[in-house]
């Protein structure tokens, strides 16, 4: 089972997330999430082996990937934008990382949108689409049916997202049949300030699923 704690902006947060498989540093400047690449590269430098460190973009241009990089060493980079399948091949070609791509999934037919992206991403994360008037793409703690992904082979490595707490992660693994879980606000304490204990809490009822 992979975790990811996305949304990392704090010392005690990076800790308590250090037996993640992934961690997620925002850079979209609107999320109350968003780090700079100084800042990622401040808490990432705490960091002994451990946690892939993802990178979080939305529609970013190449400058904005290569100046993150410039500043941030990272090991995946995460697109949670419209970016097209065309896109994220030329992101992988040109910055050589992995690539994992977020989609907002409210139906069987958003599933399908996924064979297009197969040959040029690394790994799915997905998620619920973002409520009407939400001001971000992602992160708004909402989930989508579970049962949509329950007995389908999706083509890449995926994790699920969208609403999961660790009070509701087991019984969402179990019917989504998801191999790994990613969450931010059902971490919080308030919105993009993490919770240690609920972050631990996470991590281990998602493994103990
Ligand atoms: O978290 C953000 O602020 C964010 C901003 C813009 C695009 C995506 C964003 N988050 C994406 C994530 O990876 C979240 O962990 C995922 O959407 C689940 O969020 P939540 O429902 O809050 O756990």
């Amino acid at each position: 089972m992979q975790v990811k704690i996305c949304g990392i902006t704090d010392a005690a947060a990076m800790q308590a997330a250090a037996d993640a498989d992934f961690l997620g540093f925002v850079f979209f400047p609107p999320s109350p999430r968003a780090v700079t690449p100084a800042r990622a590269a401040e808490l990432s430098a705490s960091l002994a082996g451990g946690p892939q460190r993802v990178g979080l973009f939305v529609d970013a241009t190449d400058d904005q990937l290569a100046e993150t990089l410039a500043a941030v060493p990272l090991d995946v980079l995460q697109l949670h934008g419209e970016e097209t399948p065309d896109r994220c091949a030329a992101v992988r070609a040109r910055f050589g990382l992995p690539v994992m791509k977020a989609l907002g999934i409210a139906s069987a037919a958003d599933l399908e949108g996924l064979a297009a992206y197969v040959p040029h991403v690394d790994r799915f994360l997905l998620d619920a689409k973002a409520p009407p008037g939400a001001p971000l793409p992602g992160g708004n703690a909402a989930p989508f049916d579970w049962t949509l992904t329950a007995g389908r082979t999706i083509p890449r490595p995926w994790l699920l997202a969208g609403g999961l707490t660790p009070g509701n992660v087991a019984e969402a693994i179990r019917v989504a049949g998801a191999p790994g879980v990613d969450v931010s606000s059902g971490v919080e304490v308030s919105r993009g300030v993490k919770d240690p204990d609920r972050i631990a809490a996470f991590i281990a009822a998602a493994r103990g699923a």
